[in-house]
């Protein structure tokens, strides 16, 4: 008989009622098979993926890391119907929703004219949700993200990380079935980024969303995704797609594992040798 599920198996413990965790069930499955893409802005075309394959499991969270310029944040931008690929398919399925998914930036991601509740419930609005359950909700996020006293200030009047928790209560709250972020804790210093990427995986692993992002930090890559994906240099191609062994739920304290001292060197290693190779800057990414 298998046992009784202790209060720690369920990543949503702890959620408001049953119809949470109804709403919160929906995951989108991704299958991207041979994306190619290429920008004819200038006098020569730039080839930046080329016969890209990846395949989100409905709920993983999954990183890309990988030189600067090799085409991360134009994969990202094809999956989230932002640009268009030129050759390959993209297949997002699994989970009905008005807003397919829902982007975080790395910065200037939240409407400077709107008010920090406001920018949460944006989505919302755009859905047509009742202010009723807008407020339901926006009090459930902006607690989550501990800016319940900052509901009415604008943007202008936070600090950088705090405008980083809006735009990420701003997607969760959308109830998107798949979140794409690109650097989002990017343009952080690094305490702020270390305990952001904490509360960002302690809000995930509630959700348990399917997770796409991209960083130039392998730490942060292997603290929150359940695979880190190497990409080649430009163009793009799948270079590894690695594992990350590390039982969830997580803290910043497997850093200290040599596990993770392992897959950190390896990440590096490989990207690095791209580098050495002539590759387009693996110094972009931070070991
Ligand atoms: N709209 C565009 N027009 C022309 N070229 C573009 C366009 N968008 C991106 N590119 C080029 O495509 C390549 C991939 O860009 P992309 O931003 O996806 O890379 P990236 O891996 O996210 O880079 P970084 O890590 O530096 O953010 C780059 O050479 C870039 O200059």
């Amino acid at each position: 008989m298998a046992a009784a599920p202790s209060p720690t198996d369920d990543p949503r413990a702890g959620r408001d009622s049953d119809t949470d965790r109804q709403a919160d069930a929906a995951r989108a499955t991704v299958v991207a098979e041979d994306v190619s893409k290429v920008f004819f802005s200038g006098s020569d075309p730039v080839w930046a993926l080329e016969d890209f394959s990846l395949t989100l499991e409905p709920g993983s969270f999954t990183c890309i890391v990988g030189p600067s310029g090799c085409g991360k944040s134009t994969f990202l931008r094809i999956v989230g119907g932002l640009e268009e690929r030129t050759v390959g398919t993209v297949e997002v399925t699994g989970a009905e929703h008005p807003i397919p998914s829902a982007f975080v930036f790395q910065e200037h991601g939240v409407f400077p004219w709107m008010t920090v509740r406001e920018n949460v419930t944006f989505g919302l609005r755009m859905m047509g949700t009742s202010r009723a359950e807008r407020d339901r909700i926006a009090e459930d996020w902006l607690r989550r993200v501990r800016l319940q006293d900052f509901a009415r200030s604008y943007p202008h009047q936070l600090s950088g990380g705090m405008r980083q928790r809006v735009a990420i209560a701003r997607a969760f709250a959308t109830g998107s079935p798949l979140l794409l972020m690109d650097e989002p804790l990017g343009a952080l210093d690094a305490q702020t980024r270390m305990l952001m990427q904490e509360e960002l995986v302690t809000l995930w692993e509630q959700e348990r969303k399917t997770v796409l992002m991209v960083t130039h930090d392998i730490d942060e890559a292997l603290i929150l995704g359940d695979r880190v994906i190497v990409m080649t240099p430009r163009p793009g191609r799948l270079k590894e797609d690695i594992e990350v062994p590390f039982a969830r739920p997580r803290s910043i304290g497997v850093e200290s594992t040599p596990e993770f001292t392992r897959l950190r060197s390896h990440i590096w290693e490989s990207l690095r040798e791209d580098a050495l190779a002539g590759g387009a800057g693996a110094k972009e990414a931070t070991a």
